[in-house]
Protein backbone atom coordinates (compact mmCIF):
# COMPACT_ATOMS: atom_id res chain seq x y z
CA UNK A 1 0.00 0.00 0.00
CA UNK A 2 1.42 3.14 -0.74
CA UNK A 3 2.42 5.69 2.49
CA UNK A 4 0.73 9.08 2.05
CA UNK A 5 2.02 11.61 4.14
CA UNK A 6 2.23 15.71 3.87
CA UNK A 7 5.32 16.04 3.01
CA UNK A 8 5.17 19.66 4.50
CA UNK A 9 2.66 22.16 4.64
CA UNK A 10 2.92 23.07 1.14
CA UNK A 11 -0.60 22.12 0.09
CA UNK A 12 -1.76 24.71 3.16
CA UNK A 13 -0.82 27.52 1.47
CA UNK A 14 2.19 27.90 3.40
CA UNK A 15 5.40 26.67 0.31
CA UNK A 16 7.19 28.14 -2.14
CA UNK A 17 6.39 31.68 -1.32
CA UNK A 18 9.34 33.07 0.76
CA UNK A 19 11.55 32.68 3.37
CA UNK A 20 10.75 30.73 6.89
CA UNK A 21 10.83 33.87 8.47
CA UNK A 22 7.95 35.22 5.68
CA UNK A 23 5.70 32.01 6.49
CA UNK A 24 5.84 32.48 10.28
CA UNK A 25 5.30 36.46 10.13
CA UNK A 26 2.42 36.22 7.47
CA UNK A 27 0.55 32.97 9.47
CA UNK A 28 0.60 34.71 12.51
CA UNK A 29 -1.82 37.09 11.53
CA UNK A 30 -5.28 36.49 11.92
CA UNK A 31 -6.91 34.73 8.17
CA UNK A 32 -9.53 33.01 6.97
CA UNK A 33 -8.94 28.84 6.89
CA UNK A 34 -11.58 28.74 4.26
CA UNK A 35 -9.53 29.51 0.99
CA UNK A 36 -5.82 27.19 1.85
CA UNK A 37 -7.89 24.51 2.81
CA UNK A 38 -9.71 24.40 -0.12
CA UNK A 39 -6.54 25.28 -2.29
CA UNK A 40 -4.85 22.22 -0.56
CA UNK A 41 -7.89 19.71 -1.12
CA UNK A 42 -8.12 20.61 -4.88
CA UNK A 43 -4.31 20.35 -5.27
CA UNK A 44 -4.78 16.33 -3.92
CA UNK A 45 -7.26 15.87 -6.27
CA UNK A 46 -5.53 17.65 -9.40
CA UNK A 47 -2.13 15.72 -8.55
CA UNK A 48 -3.98 12.34 -8.57
CA UNK A 49 -6.01 13.59 -11.78
CA UNK A 50 -3.22 15.44 -13.46
CA UNK A 51 -0.20 13.96 -12.24
CA UNK A 52 0.84 17.46 -10.49
CA UNK A 53 -0.61 20.50 -8.68
CA UNK A 54 -0.55 23.97 -9.48
CA UNK A 55 0.65 27.10 -7.70
CA UNK A 56 -1.76 28.86 -5.76
CA UNK A 57 -1.47 31.80 -7.52
CA UNK A 58 -1.67 30.01 -11.13
CA UNK A 59 -5.18 31.96 -12.50
CA UNK A 60 -6.22 28.68 -13.85
CA UNK A 61 -6.25 27.00 -10.65
CA UNK A 62 -8.09 29.64 -8.44
CA UNK A 63 -10.50 30.00 -11.64
CA UNK A 64 -11.36 26.73 -11.10
CA UNK A 65 -12.01 26.48 -7.44
CA UNK A 66 -13.90 29.87 -7.43
CA UNK A 67 -16.39 27.89 -10.12
CA UNK A 68 -16.69 25.23 -8.24
CA UNK A 69 -17.28 26.54 -4.92
CA UNK A 70 -19.82 29.19 -6.76
CA UNK A 71 -22.11 26.23 -8.19
CA UNK A 72 -21.91 24.37 -4.77
CA UNK A 73 -23.37 27.46 -3.25
CA UNK A 74 -25.78 28.29 -5.96
CA UNK A 75 -26.94 24.37 -6.02
CA UNK A 76 -28.31 24.87 -2.79
CA UNK A 77 -30.03 28.37 -3.41
CA UNK A 78 -33.44 28.85 -3.13
CA UNK A 79 -33.43 30.11 -6.59
CA UNK A 80 -32.45 26.27 -7.87
CA UNK A 81 -35.13 25.55 -5.57
CA UNK A 82 -37.90 27.38 -7.57
CA UNK A 83 -36.39 26.13 -10.65
CA UNK A 84 -36.86 22.31 -9.62
CA UNK A 85 -40.35 22.98 -9.12
CA UNK A 86 -41.00 24.97 -12.16
CA UNK A 87 -37.72 24.22 -14.57
CA UNK A 88 -39.72 26.47 -17.82
CA UNK A 89 -39.09 29.13 -15.58
CA UNK A 90 -34.80 28.03 -16.78
CA UNK A 91 -34.32 30.49 -19.27
CA UNK A 92 -35.16 33.62 -16.55
CA UNK A 93 -32.95 32.21 -13.91
CA UNK A 94 -29.76 33.86 -13.66
CA UNK A 95 -28.28 31.46 -11.42
CA UNK A 96 -29.39 29.02 -14.01
CA UNK A 97 -26.55 30.86 -16.74
CA UNK A 98 -24.43 30.90 -14.05
CA UNK A 99 -24.23 26.96 -13.10
CA UNK A 100 -24.26 26.37 -16.76
CA UNK A 101 -21.58 28.84 -17.82
CA UNK A 102 -19.42 27.40 -14.96
CA UNK A 103 -19.62 23.99 -15.97
CA UNK A 104 -18.91 24.92 -19.65
CA UNK A 105 -15.70 26.58 -18.87
CA UNK A 106 -14.62 24.03 -16.21
CA UNK A 107 -15.19 21.15 -18.92
CA UNK A 108 -13.24 23.25 -21.31
CA UNK A 109 -10.69 23.89 -18.80
CA UNK A 110 -10.64 19.95 -18.32
CA UNK A 111 -10.70 18.77 -21.74
CA UNK A 112 -7.37 20.81 -22.62
CA UNK A 113 -5.58 19.60 -19.29
CA UNK A 114 -6.52 15.73 -20.11
CA UNK A 115 -5.08 16.55 -23.80
CA UNK A 116 -1.94 17.96 -22.56
CA UNK A 117 -1.77 14.90 -20.38
CA UNK A 118 -2.21 12.98 -23.85
CA UNK A 119 0.49 14.08 -25.58
CA UNK A 120 3.31 13.86 -22.47
CA UNK A 121 1.77 10.03 -22.24
CA UNK A 122 4.97 7.79 -22.13
CA UNK A 123 3.93 4.10 -21.41
CA UNK A 124 7.60 3.36 -20.44
CA UNK A 125 8.56 5.97 -18.35
CA UNK A 126 5.14 4.63 -16.63
CA UNK A 127 6.47 1.10 -16.40
CA UNK A 128 9.78 2.14 -15.58
CA UNK A 129 9.02 4.52 -12.60
CA UNK A 130 6.14 2.57 -10.59
CA UNK A 131 4.47 4.84 -8.08
CA UNK A 132 7.20 3.98 -5.07
CA UNK A 133 6.40 6.44 -2.94
CA UNK A 134 -10.91 19.36 23.46
CA UNK A 135 -7.28 20.27 21.21
CA UNK A 136 -4.60 20.25 23.95
CA UNK A 137 -5.14 16.69 24.63
CA UNK A 138 -5.05 15.92 20.77
CA UNK A 139 -1.55 17.45 20.79
CA UNK A 140 -0.45 16.15 23.99
CA UNK A 141 -1.03 12.41 22.49
CA UNK A 142 0.51 13.74 19.16
CA UNK A 143 3.45 15.40 20.61
CA UNK A 144 4.06 11.59 22.89
CA UNK A 145 2.84 9.22 20.07
CA UNK A 146 4.42 11.04 16.82
CA UNK A 147 6.72 13.96 18.28
CA UNK A 148 8.39 15.91 15.62
CA UNK A 149 8.53 13.47 12.43
CA UNK A 150 5.84 13.54 9.66
CA UNK A 151 2.54 11.82 10.51
CA UNK A 152 1.66 8.80 8.50
CA UNK A 153 -1.85 6.93 8.12
CA UNK A 154 -0.68 4.39 9.62
CA UNK A 155 -0.65 6.26 12.91
CA UNK A 156 -4.14 6.08 13.20
CA UNK A 157 -4.78 3.39 15.27
CA UNK A 158 -2.09 5.01 17.47
CA UNK A 159 -3.95 8.15 18.29
CA UNK A 160 -7.67 6.83 19.49
CA UNK A 161 -8.21 10.61 21.11
CA UNK A 162 -7.34 12.57 17.59
CA UNK A 163 -9.35 10.38 15.86
CA UNK A 164 -12.50 10.11 17.63
CA UNK A 165 -11.81 14.03 17.91
CA UNK A 166 -12.14 13.88 13.55
CA UNK A 167 -15.21 12.17 13.86
CA UNK A 168 -16.67 14.10 16.37
CA UNK A 169 -15.47 17.07 14.05
CA UNK A 170 -17.89 15.60 11.15
CA UNK A 171 -21.02 14.64 13.08
CA UNK A 172 -21.42 17.89 14.63
CA UNK A 173 -19.68 19.89 11.54
CA UNK A 174 -21.39 17.46 8.66
CA UNK A 175 -20.43 19.16 5.57
CA UNK A 176 -22.96 17.49 3.47
CA UNK A 177 -25.91 17.64 5.78
CA UNK A 178 -28.50 16.73 2.76
CA UNK A 179 -26.60 14.27 0.91
CA UNK A 180 -27.16 13.90 -2.53
CA UNK A 181 -30.72 13.17 -4.30
CA UNK A 182 -31.69 10.11 -4.91
CA UNK A 183 -34.97 8.52 -6.88
CA UNK A 184 -36.75 5.70 -6.08
CA UNK A 185 -36.51 2.80 -8.82
CA UNK A 186 -39.78 1.05 -7.55
CA UNK A 187 -42.26 1.48 -5.30
CA UNK A 188 -41.58 1.28 -1.71
CA UNK A 189 -42.87 1.52 2.04
CA UNK A 190 -41.08 2.80 4.59
CA UNK A 191 -41.77 3.15 8.36
CA UNK A 192 -45.54 2.83 6.87
CA UNK A 193 -45.17 5.52 4.18
CA UNK A 194 -45.70 5.25 0.70
CA UNK A 195 -43.03 6.12 -2.08
CA UNK A 196 -43.84 5.97 -4.86
CA UNK A 197 -41.42 4.71 -7.78
CA UNK A 198 -39.49 7.59 -9.60
CA UNK A 199 -39.58 10.25 -6.35
CA UNK A 200 -37.13 12.11 -5.32
CA UNK A 201 -35.71 11.60 -2.07
CA UNK A 202 -33.43 13.81 0.01
CA UNK A 203 -31.83 11.66 3.22
CA UNK A 204 -31.30 14.21 5.74
CA UNK A 205 -28.40 13.20 7.18
CA UNK A 206 -27.64 15.36 10.26
CA UNK A 207 -30.95 13.52 11.14
CA UNK A 208 -29.21 10.57 12.13
CA UNK A 209 -25.90 12.16 12.89
CA UNK A 210 -27.68 14.23 15.79
CA UNK A 211 -30.74 11.57 16.36
CA UNK A 212 -30.88 12.01 20.04
CA UNK A 213 -31.43 7.90 20.37
CA UNK A 214 -28.68 7.56 18.80
CA UNK A 215 -26.35 9.88 20.80
CA UNK A 216 -25.44 10.94 24.18
CA UNK A 217 -24.77 14.58 23.87
CA UNK A 218 -26.59 14.91 19.99
CA UNK A 219 -25.93 19.18 20.40
CA UNK A 220 -22.61 19.11 22.06
CA UNK A 221 -18.83 18.63 20.89
CA UNK A 222 -18.12 15.35 22.66
CA UNK A 223 -15.06 12.84 21.13
CA UNK A 224 -15.89 10.06 24.05
CA UNK A 225 -19.21 9.30 21.51
CA UNK A 226 -16.44 8.12 19.94
CA UNK A 227 -14.29 6.21 22.67
CA UNK A 228 -15.25 3.21 25.00
CA UNK A 229 -14.07 2.69 28.88
CA UNK A 230 -10.31 2.21 27.67
CA UNK A 231 -9.91 5.15 25.51
CA UNK A 232 -10.25 3.23 22.65
CA UNK A 233 -11.90 4.14 19.61
CA UNK A 234 -15.50 2.60 18.66
CA UNK A 235 -17.28 2.27 15.57
CA UNK A 236 -21.02 4.05 16.03
CA UNK A 237 -23.59 3.05 13.32
CA UNK A 238 -25.66 6.16 13.29
CA UNK A 239 -21.93 7.81 12.20
CA UNK A 240 -22.86 8.60 8.78
CA UNK A 241 -21.26 11.94 7.14
CA UNK A 242 -20.15 9.59 3.79
CA UNK A 243 -23.85 8.29 3.91
CA UNK A 244 -24.99 4.70 3.16
CA UNK A 245 -25.68 2.32 0.57
CA UNK A 246 -24.49 1.89 -2.48
CA UNK A 247 -24.23 4.91 -3.76
CA UNK A 248 -22.62 5.92 -0.76
CA UNK A 249 -19.56 8.70 -1.07
CA UNK A 250 -16.65 6.94 -3.42
CA UNK A 251 -13.98 9.42 -1.93
CA UNK A 252 -14.33 8.29 1.72
CA UNK A 253 -10.92 6.65 2.23
CA UNK A 254 -8.97 9.51 0.51
CA UNK A 255 -11.42 12.21 2.57
CA UNK A 256 -10.47 10.24 6.05
CA UNK A 257 -6.80 9.78 4.98
CA UNK A 258 -7.01 14.20 4.18
CA UNK A 259 -8.66 15.10 7.62
CA UNK A 260 -6.11 12.50 9.58
CA UNK A 261 -2.81 13.97 7.79
CA UNK A 262 -3.92 17.71 7.69
CA UNK A 263 -5.57 17.66 10.90
CA UNK A 264 -2.27 16.19 12.89
CA UNK A 265 0.46 18.14 11.06
CA UNK A 266 -1.19 21.45 11.54
CA UNK A 267 -2.56 20.54 15.40
CA UNK A 268 1.65 19.58 15.45
CA UNK A 269 2.70 22.44 14.50
CA UNK A 270 0.25 25.09 15.12
CA UNK A 271 -1.72 26.40 17.70
CA UNK A 272 -4.99 27.88 16.26
CA UNK A 273 -6.80 30.85 18.03
CA UNK A 274 -9.06 33.71 17.49
CA UNK A 275 -7.61 37.16 16.77
CA UNK A 276 -7.00 39.47 19.71
CA UNK A 277 -10.09 40.62 21.02
CA UNK A 278 -12.43 38.44 19.51
CA UNK A 279 -14.10 35.06 22.13
CA UNK A 280 -14.49 31.82 20.78
CA UNK A 281 -18.32 33.18 21.49
CA UNK A 282 -17.91 35.30 18.93
CA UNK A 283 -17.60 32.68 16.09
CA UNK A 284 -20.38 32.22 14.17
CA UNK A 285 -20.42 28.37 13.86
CA UNK A 286 -23.82 27.75 11.72
CA UNK A 287 -22.02 27.67 8.61
CA UNK A 288 -23.18 28.64 5.13
CA UNK A 289 -25.74 26.43 3.68
CA UNK A 290 -25.34 25.63 -0.25
CA UNK A 291 -24.91 22.05 -1.70
CA UNK A 292 -22.63 21.79 1.20
CA UNK A 293 -22.29 23.02 4.41
CA UNK A 294 -18.88 25.70 4.23
CA UNK A 295 -17.77 27.16 7.49
CA UNK A 296 -18.89 31.03 7.56
CA UNK A 297 -16.47 33.68 6.82
CA UNK A 298 -14.23 34.10 9.82
CA UNK A 299 -10.32 34.59 10.54
CA UNK A 300 -8.15 32.77 12.86
CA UNK A 301 -4.64 32.99 13.68
CA UNK A 302 -1.95 30.40 14.29
CA UNK A 303 0.28 30.18 15.97
CA UNK A 304 3.39 28.13 15.82
CA UNK A 305 4.47 26.13 18.79
CA UNK A 306 7.57 26.38 21.02
C1 LIG B 1 -15.21 14.97 4.37
C2 LIG B 1 -15.32 14.82 3.04
C3 LIG B 1 -16.50 14.20 2.32
C4 LIG B 1 -17.78 13.96 2.77
C5 LIG B 1 -18.38 14.24 4.17
C6 LIG B 1 -18.51 13.35 1.66
C7 LIG B 1 -19.83 12.95 1.71
C8 LIG B 1 -20.54 12.45 0.63
C9 LIG B 1 -21.95 12.13 0.65
C10 LIG B 1 -22.87 12.28 1.87
C11 LIG B 1 -22.26 11.66 -0.58
C12 LIG B 1 -23.66 11.23 -1.03
C13 LIG B 1 -23.79 9.73 -0.97
C14 LIG B 1 -25.16 9.27 -1.39
O1 LIG B 1 -25.65 9.72 -2.43
O2 LIG B 1 -25.77 8.46 -0.67
C15 LIG B 1 -21.07 11.66 -1.39
C16 LIG B 1 -21.00 11.21 -2.70
C17 LIG B 1 -19.86 11.19 -3.43
N1 LIG B 1 -18.60 11.60 -3.03
FE1 LIG B 1 -18.14 12.35 -1.21
N2 LIG B 1 -17.66 13.23 0.58
C18 LIG B 1 -16.43 13.72 0.94
C19 LIG B 1 -15.27 13.76 0.15
C20 LIG B 1 -15.18 13.23 -1.10
C21 LIG B 1 -13.97 13.19 -1.90
C22 LIG B 1 -12.59 13.69 -1.42
C23 LIG B 1 -14.30 12.62 -3.08
C24 LIG B 1 -13.46 12.33 -4.27
C25 LIG B 1 -12.25 11.94 -4.23
C26 LIG B 1 -15.71 12.29 -3.05
C27 LIG B 1 -16.39 11.69 -4.08
C28 LIG B 1 -17.74 11.40 -4.07
C29 LIG B 1 -18.46 10.82 -5.19
C30 LIG B 1 -17.89 10.46 -6.53
C31 LIG B 1 -19.80 10.68 -4.79
C32 LIG B 1 -20.96 10.12 -5.61
C33 LIG B 1 -21.06 8.61 -5.34
C34 LIG B 1 -22.19 7.96 -6.13
O3 LIG B 1 -23.19 8.63 -6.45
O4 LIG B 1 -22.07 6.78 -6.42
N3 LIG B 1 -16.21 12.67 -1.83
N4 LIG B 1 -20.01 12.15 -0.63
Amino acid sequence: MQRFALSNLRDFGMGKRGSEEKIIEEIEKPFNTTQPVNYAVSNIISSIVYGSRFEYTDPQFTAMVDRANENVGVAGSTSVMVYNTFPLLGPFLKIKRILVNNIVQSREQMTKLINGLQETLNLDRLVSHPQTERRDRVQEEIDRVIGGRQPVVEDRKKLPYTDAVIHETQRLANIVPLSLPHITTCDVTLNGYFIKKGTTVVPLLTSVLKDPNEWEKPNSFYPEHFLDEKGQIVKRDAFMPFSAGRRMCLGESLARMELFLFFNSLLQTYCFTTPPGVSGDDLDLKGVVGLTLNPSPHKLCANRRS
